[in-house]
């Protein structure tokens, strides 16, 4: 079957997690990068943008986006949506959590310099005393190596990539939160995490400057 193909700007915001999660799958893909208005409009014109918006991901003959549909599909179609309908909701309530906490991460960068302090110190405080928390909880009541049932799911993978984000904010974020940091060394080892952590891996950097000025110009806000 064809590889998916992933288009969006060459940085995190809303694809990184896509990317996450193939990875997590073992799932090679491939990605056209958005470098000028010209592409974006491009994929307006032909009718590969819903509302306009991307991320789009090209897969199983289907043109999707919507950052979360495109998410739930992934999951199911590669088994990391848990084994029944009460699993999965688990595995939602987790993953709109950490999708709540990186929306504000990732509306950073574009604020003006003294609303982007505000909104980073806010991460910091919303993550310490209301999603790790939440999260050190579930691995002590649950006492099993993953967060729900006793599977890797998408709400695994979720929770490193926003565990890893925040961190990039405040290195000793996790400092009182044990449980949550050999849950970072135990799934940042699982194979195909590993490889997506090294060098040369399909996984972008924080964003910056340029990426900044990259995705206002083309969406022209
Ligand atoms: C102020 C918000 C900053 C984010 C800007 C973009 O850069 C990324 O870091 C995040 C977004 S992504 C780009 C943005 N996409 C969305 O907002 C998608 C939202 C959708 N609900 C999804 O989850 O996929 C975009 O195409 N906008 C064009 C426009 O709406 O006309």
């Amino acid at each position: 079957a064809a590889k998916p193909k992933l288009y969006y700007f060459h940085g995190r915001g809303r694809m990184e997690s896509i990317r996450w999660l193939l990875a997590a799958a073992g799932v090679e893909f491939e990605e056209e990068f958005l470098e000028t208005r010209e592409q974006y409009e491009k994929l307006q014109k032909d009718g590969c943008l819903l509302f306009g918006q991307v991320p789009l991901v090209e897969v199983d003959g289907m043109m999707l986006t919507q950052t979360r549909a495109i998410l739930s599909y992934l999951a199911a179609k590669f088994n990391f949506y848990g084994k029944d309908l009460k699993e999965r909701v688990r595995i939602d309530m987790y993953v709109d959590g950490t999708l709540d906490l990186m929306a504000m991460i990732m509306l950073a960068p574009f604020q003006r310099p003294e609303e982007k302090q505000e909104t980073l110190a806010s991460v910091i405080q919303k993550a310490k005393a209301r999603y790790f928390p939440v999260f050190e909880k579930i691995l002590k009541d649950h006492g099993e190596d993953f967060l729900v049932g006793n599977k890797f799911s998408w709400a695994d993978i979720q929770m490193l990539e926003a565990i890893l984000m925040v961190e990039e904010l405040n290195a000793s974020v996790l400092s009182d939160f044990p449980l949550l940091k050999a849950f970072k060394t135990r799934i940042s080892n699982i194979p195909t995490i590993k490889k997506f952590l090294q060098p040369g891996s399909q996984r972008k950097p924080p964003p910056d400057a340029h990426y900044v000025d990259l995705v206002s110009n083309i969406l022209q806000f």
